[in-house]
């Protein structure tokens, strides 16, 4: 652990100042594309400015042999793009990997300009970013960069969850962590195959009203992540970081992929992955905060004044600690309608409509 008077010092000569704060961004989704599907990376120009990260994916899902293929295609979209208001990620293979030092070393030397963040997967504790965070400031150095790069840790083995909050403050580049499902379910020999969602048999069953064992007892299904995020969600927000649900892997069932991305957005992230065009939407609305809430948070606002006190808006209780709350939804809304003007409208249209 670095003494906290060293915490922001440079971890290279030449290489640039970390950030004492994560910059205020939108990121609602993570789009991931493989880089050397020549497919995938040609849809690349028309996402531009539609959604907020777009991620270049060189682990996971991407083949052995095509693995280089991938890297050398990230470098010739980041260079032939201009990504305007999109924030440009990567995800490098895992530092036990063949393949990460060489991810590393390109990536920073080649494209470290466009770049915003880079996604290091299967994070198992402090000393996995220590490593990282070292590397990537001889790479800046090396390459002049006088922007730090940010990291981001994927929550997907047991031993990351258990040391979830010091990896959350290993380093001031941390901007946030992601759940990994499907690697997590793996480590922790949990009994699903599924990529993030729910389980039919993870349930809890209502006591029978009388002998009969077998009928008239309701099921309700239970969320299997919500401990994992919950955790993630607090040691992120210990540390002011950003916390995130990753991915869902039934593409073709939007509905249960809506259900939960809001789970996640109700318990505190900012944003999940999409994995699919027909994912992106779904982060967007979910991600951000409907117009009837924002509306009513800003009216608790107005009529609470300085935030101290107690009042009664139609029935509710409102005081000192639920305007917090409001603000903490009106601040993000205020963010997101920085950018874009149709949410803009629609967050004022709704406000003008609940003024008492
Ligand atoms: C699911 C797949 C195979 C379905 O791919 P498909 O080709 O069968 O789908 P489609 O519906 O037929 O595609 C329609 C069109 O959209 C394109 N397309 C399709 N996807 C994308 C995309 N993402 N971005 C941009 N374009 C895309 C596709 O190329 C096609 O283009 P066309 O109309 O010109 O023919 C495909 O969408 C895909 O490969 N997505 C990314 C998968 C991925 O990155 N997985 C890794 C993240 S999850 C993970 O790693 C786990 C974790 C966290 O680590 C842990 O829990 O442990
Ligand atoms: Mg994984």
């Amino acid at each position: 652990m670095r003494s906290p008077k060293d915490f922001f010092a440079p971890l290279a000569v030449g290489a640039p100042q970390p950030v004492r704060q994560i910059p205020v961004r939108p990121s609602r989704m993570i789009h991931f594309f493989d880089p050397g599907n020549e497919k995938m990376a040609a849809k690349i120009p028309s996402l531009t400015g539609t959604v907020d990260v777009l991620l270049g994916n060189l682990e996971d899902a991407v083949r052995a042999d095509r693995k280089e293929a991938a890297r050398a295609g990230l470098v010739s979209v980041a260079r032939a793009t201009d990504f305007g208001r999109t924030q440009l990620w990567t995800r490098v293979n895992s530092l036990d990997s063949p393949w990460v030092l060489d991810d590393l070393l390109t990536l920073v030397t080649e494209i470290g300009d466009k770049l915003d963040v880079i996604m290091v997967p299967k994070v198992e504790g402090a000393q996995d970013i220590h490593y990282v965070d070292r590397l990537l400031a001889q790479l800046e150095a090396r390459a002049g960069l006088t922007e730090p790069l940010l990291v981001h840790a994927i929550l997907e083995t047991a031993s990351g969850v258990a040391n979830v909050e010091e990896i959350a403050g290993a380093s001031p580049r941390m901007q946030g962590i992601s759940l990994g499902p499907a690697d997590l379910a793996a480590s922790r020999r949990m009994k699903t195959t599924r990529v993030g969602g729910g389980h039919p048999g993870y349930l809890v069953r209502t006591d029978p009203a009388g002998e009969d064992l077998n009928s008239g007892r309701s099921t309700y299904q239970q969320d299997l992540w919500h401990y994992t995020v919950a955790r993630m969600v607090d040691a992120c927000a210990m540390h002011g970081i950003l916390p995130y649900y990753g991915p869902f892997g039934d593409i073709r069932d939007v509905v249960a992929c809506e259900d939960q991305f809001r789970n996640a957005f109700l318990l505190g992230c900012v944003g999940a992955w999409s994995l699919h065009p027909v994912q992106i939407d779904i982060a967007k609305k979910v991600f951000s905060p409907a117009p009837s809430d924002v509306a009513w948070a800003r009216r608790v606002i107005a009529e609470m004044g300085d935030g101290t006190g107690a009042v009664m808006i139609d029935g509710k209780m409102q005081d000192d600690a639920s305007v917090k709350q409001c603000r903490v939804v009106v601040e993000l809304a205020d963010e997101l309608a920085a950018g874009d003007p149709e949410l803009a409208a629609a967050y004022d249209a709704a406000t003008k409509e609940l003024q008492p």
